[in-house]
């Protein structure tokens, strides 16, 4: 579905990602893991084409994306749920779906507004409400049903349950199962590895940069070391 080969990014004279190499294959679920600042945020703007890497080749259904706009890769199929939700404040929660709705012509799964309703039954509850008066884990619900109704066959998320309380994360990590049923694929950006390891058939640890560690979930729940060294549990 996807792969990354030696993807070289950086932010002006800042080299931040330094040859990162990983794959999805399709209707998998990927986590990538690691510390604040290890890259993980540079890894999935430089998929969805907000950060142009300088070197290495992201191939997507067998088609480049490097070079492309972040415009021509969502309409390619690559969706992404950005970190901190970013939904429209000023317009309903209604209206925030309504301008996410898109026939794709190249995804089998046509996502309706009816449908994300049946997913998140509070936005149905909450349509007319305005994007700033839903608690954040109403704001990541509409954020994520944005993303779908866009039809990706490849969705990015960036630390879906940030800044959420305990309860809600556990609701999030159930959504994203149910959307994993649907045979999408997904790269999920996370710092809460129970998490991450839940919903991930794979989980891939970058630091500074690099992938240093790739393997299954249980064999990172179960390697203490790697967990102290990487990701600082
Ligand atoms: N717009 C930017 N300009 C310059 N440097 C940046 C910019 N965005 C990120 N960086 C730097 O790039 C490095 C990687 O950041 P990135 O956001 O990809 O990390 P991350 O693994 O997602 O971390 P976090 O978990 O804190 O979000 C960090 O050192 C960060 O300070």
């Amino acid at each position: 579905m996807i792969e990354l080969k030696e993807v070289h990014s950086y932010y002006g004279h800042s080299h931040i990602l330094h040859g990162v190499n990983l794959k999805v294959n399709k209707g998998q679920c990927v986590a990538l893991l690691g510390r604040n600042g290890a890259g993980k945020t540079t890894t999935i703007h430089s998929i969805a084409g907000l950060v142009v890497p300088k070197e290495g080749a992201i191939a997507f259904k067998d088609k480049e994306l490097i070079g492309k706009t972040p415009n021509h890769i969502s309409k390619a199929g690559v969706g992404l749920v950005p970190q901190g939700r970013r939904v429209f404040s000023s317009l309903t929660v209604k209206e925030n779906l309504l301008i996410a709705e898109r026939k794709s012509t190249s995804s089998e799964k046509q996502w309706t507004i009816e449908e994300i309703y049946q997913l998140f039954p509070i936005l149905k509850e909450r349509e007319e409400n305005m994007g700033n008066e839903l608690s954040g884990g109403q704001q990541q619900m509409l954020a994520i049903g944005r993303a779908l109704l866009l039809n990706p066959d490849f969705l990015l998320m960036d630390e879906p349950s940030e800044g959420l309380a305990p309860v809600i994360i556990e609701q999030i990590k159930n959504i994203i199962l149910d959307v994993k049923k649907t045979g999408l694929s997904m790269l999920i950006v996370e710092q809460n590895i129970d998490l991450a390891c839940c919903v991930a058939d794979e989980v891939i640890i970058l630091n500074k940069g690099e992938v240093v560690w790739q393997g299954l979930p249980n064999e990172l729940l179960h390697n203490e070391e790697l967990l102290k060294v990487h990701l600082g549990v």
